[in-house]
């Protein structure tokens, strides 16, 4: 059945995923804070600034009223980068108190918080009035938009604590290239989603340095491994880790040059300033900021995460990337599995 549905969030991902419930045949309606990207849209149908010539769909409409978006939406899809996130659900709340609607609310973001250590759920739940939505889901797991633009074959993870909720959402994500799976366990597949772009950061700086693929893997596995014992210190099921938003978004990000964190690990290995490539990049790269939570919450929690602790010298400390290298490889011999 057609829902109607908010996407609040025009980049490349809340463009391209409000693309698929647009085909999906739901009444999509595209929140962003740029006029004039509201309107590329809503006559050209194209996001320069973030997909390159791509067509959307000509049912899609942008608007830069967050009201409008949300008037009689069933569902609500946040796509900000963690950094905007508590702003924008913030503002969300202020309008969800006032308006006689109780969507679902669902978010991508794949981050935590600086500062208060929260994960995206956790940031909207405080900013939302209780009684005006359903509950929260997060959708995760391997899907670049550029790929999901072009129809690429995808699966992805729908978490929530309420079964029926993620079913209910899994059900307006499911068509022919992009398949949904429902999941139980939000701080998993939060967790699994935040640091897998520190992971892909690390493997980009490999290799810009010129690693190989036994190097890749090498830093893949290990650093799923550390992924896992953060997740499970927090009460995530250990199973998560080797799913689509583990082991899959890992996999996805850390091999591909579609991945921002890849890249930018890439640009590192080849010299470049952290300055230099956020510059350039135009949008997002979740790791450079979640490398630095994760390595304070590890190090209050006594979690032993060497690569995340890496890549945070190498992005917070200035230290050289060879030397880190050096340390890592050098360390004490220990048993892998625990
Ligand atoms: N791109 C992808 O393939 C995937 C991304 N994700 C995750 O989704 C989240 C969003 O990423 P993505 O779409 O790629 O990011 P982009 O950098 O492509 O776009 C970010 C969007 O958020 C908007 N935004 C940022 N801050 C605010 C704010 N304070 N108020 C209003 N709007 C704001 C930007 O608006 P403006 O243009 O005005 O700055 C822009 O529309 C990230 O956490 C990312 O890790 C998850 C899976 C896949
Ligand atoms: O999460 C993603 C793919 O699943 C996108 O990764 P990047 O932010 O590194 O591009």
């Amino acid at each position: 059945m057609s829902k109607q549905i908010a996407v609040l969030g025009a980049g490349s991902w809340g463009s391209v995923l409000a693309n698929v419930l647009t085909e999906n045949g739901h009444h999509v309606t595209l929140w962003t804070r740029s006029a004039e990207q509201a309107a590329e849209m809503n006559t050209h149908h194209t996001n320069q600034k973030y997909v390159h010539d791509f067509e959307y769909e000509s049912a899609l409409t942008a608007t830069t009223e967050m009201a409008q978006a949300i008037a009689g939406a069933d569902m609500i899809l946040l796509a900000i980068p963690t950094k905007g996130l508590r702003q924008v659900a913030h503002q969300l709340g202020q309008l969800l108190a006032t308006m006689d609607i109780k969507p679902v609310i669902t978010h991508v973001t794949k981050g935590l918080e600086q500062g208060t250590y929260k994960r995206p759920s956790e940031m909207i739940a405080e900013e939302l009035p209780a009684d005006h939505y359903q509950g929260i889901t997060v959708l995760s797991g391997p899907s670049h938009a550029e790929s999901v633009a072009l129809h690429d074959m995808t699966a992805v993870t729908i978490a929530a604590n309420d079964e029926q909720l993620a079913k209910d959402v899994q059900g307006l994500f499911m068509n022919q290239y992009f398949r949904a799976y429902t999941n139980n366990d939000v701080v998993g597949v939060e967790v699994a989603a935040a640091l897998k772009n520190v992971i892909a950061i690390g493997s980009g700086i490999l290799s810009g340095l010129g690693y190989k693929d036994n190097a890749r893997a090498a830093l893949i596995t290990r650093g799923l491994a550390e992924i896992r014992r953060f997740g499970v210190s927090f009460g995530a099921n250990p199973m998560t880790f080797i799913g689509l938003a583990g082991v899959g978004d890992l996999v996805v990000t850390a091999t591909s040059q579609n991945s921002r964190n890849y890249r930018c690990g890439f640009q590192l290995g080849q010299g470049q300033s952290v300055a230099e490539i956020e510059a350039n990049m135009g949008m997002v790269i979740e790791g450079l900021s979640t490398v630095k939570v994760a390595h304070e919450i590890a190090e209050k929690r006594h979690v032993s995460m060497p690569i995340t602790d890496a890549i945070y010298k190498v992005v917070y400390e200035g230290q050289a990337i060879t030397e880190v290298v050096t340390e890592l490889m050098g360390r004490e011999g220990t048993t892998e599995v625990e």
